[in-house]
């Protein structure tokens, strides 16, 4: 499949000489949502406003759907939808009147079909004769992404859509983005909630300090990074750990009557079958056993406290 966007090269120094992004290589494939996670300050919005135009970069190329971003700029910002992170829209404009001028700022034809299906999809229709003042943060977030889409955009960026949102609204969101998928849009997401990466996302990117130090699927990801933990409950607590399974890498909670034994999933042999032996040999009891997969926010604090 072509890529949806190509960058290459990508760095942007401030006026001032704070160099935010640092030679960025990504290709950002047609029809993925692509979750772009990173600390504060990591770059992301930076990455973000390069790829939408909205700031020049000092080094590399941006290529969208084979429209250079700077020698092509309207072909290639048409083919964009961006829903920014900081909420600015007219206040006293209606819902209505804001989503349809949107789509006449790229040159389109009025379509009150489509202005009207996009309202209902984002639970906005009974507030579209309101004035945008008149309604709550959580909406005013679902005007920004209503009119992101007014022009029909195969690509779509949301800077941290869900921030600030009610869990509802989130799941709402999510199932959102997961049609506009669907129908094939690209999306590109930064997100400081891991779990609506795990979520939603097919690819994962890790930003830290300007530099993408990770791109990868994100089931890989967790197959790959994840560990595993194989919690024992004993039938009788130990009083110490005895010699025979010192070379385990076990920890004794619970007053010696919980072992947590932490294994590589990815290791050829996980040592499970040896341990449980060597328990039984060593006459411990055990009364239940439970395994647990590391979430994408483990990996992710481990990736981050790396890069230090
Ligand atoms: N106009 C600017 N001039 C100078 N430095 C800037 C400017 N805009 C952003 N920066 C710096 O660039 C770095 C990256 O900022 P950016 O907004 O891209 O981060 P981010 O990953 O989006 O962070 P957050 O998750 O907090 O939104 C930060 O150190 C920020 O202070």
């Amino acid at each position: 499949m072509p890529n949806a966007i190509s960058i290459s090269n990508l760095s942007k120094t401030y006026e001032g000489g704070f160099t935010a992004l640092h030679g960025i290589d990504l290709d950002i494939r047609d029809g993925e949502i692509l979750a772009l996670l990173g600390p504060n300050g990591a770059g992301k919005t930076t990455l973000i406003s390069l790829v939408c135009g909205i700031l020049n970069p000092t080094t590399g190329t941006v290529n969208v759907q084979g429209h250079d971003i700077i020698k092509d700029f309207r072909a290639a910002r048409q083919l964009i939808g961006l829903v920014p992170q900081e909420l600015h829209v007219e206040t006293f404009e209606t819902v209505w009147a804001t989503v349809n001028y949107s789509r006449g700022l790229f040159g389109k034809k009025p379509d009150p079909a489509l202005c009207e299906r996009i309202l209902k999809d984002l639970s906005l229709w009974d507030k579209k004769d309101n004035k945008i003042m008149q309604l709550s943060g959580g909406m005013k977030r679902r005007v920004m992404i209503a009119k992101a889409l007014a022009h029909e955009p195969r690509i779509l960026f949301l800077d941290e859509p869900t921030a600030g949102v009610d869990v509802e609204l989130r799941k709402d969101m999510w199932q959102l983005v997961r049609r506009l998928r669907e129908n094939g849009v690209t999306i590109i997401l930064t997100t400081h909630y891991i779990e609506e990466a795990e979520e939603i996302a097919d690819r994962v990117g890790v930003i830290n300090k300007g530099r993408l130090i990770l791109v990868e699927e994100k089931k890989e990801l967790m197959r790959k990074l994840g560990k595993k933990q194989l919690t024992l409950e004993l039938v009788e607590g130990l009083p110490e750990l005895p010699e025979a399974l010192s070379h385990y890498d076990l920890d004794v909670q619970d007053g010696g009557r919980r072992l947590v034994y932490s294994y590589d999933t990815q290791a050829a042999r996980t040592g499970i079958g040896s341990l449980l032996a060597d328990l039984n040999r060593a006459g411990i009891a055990v009364k239940d056993l439970d395994t647990e997969q590391s979430s994408l926010e483990d990996i992710f604090v481990s990736l981050v406290e790396e890069a230090r």
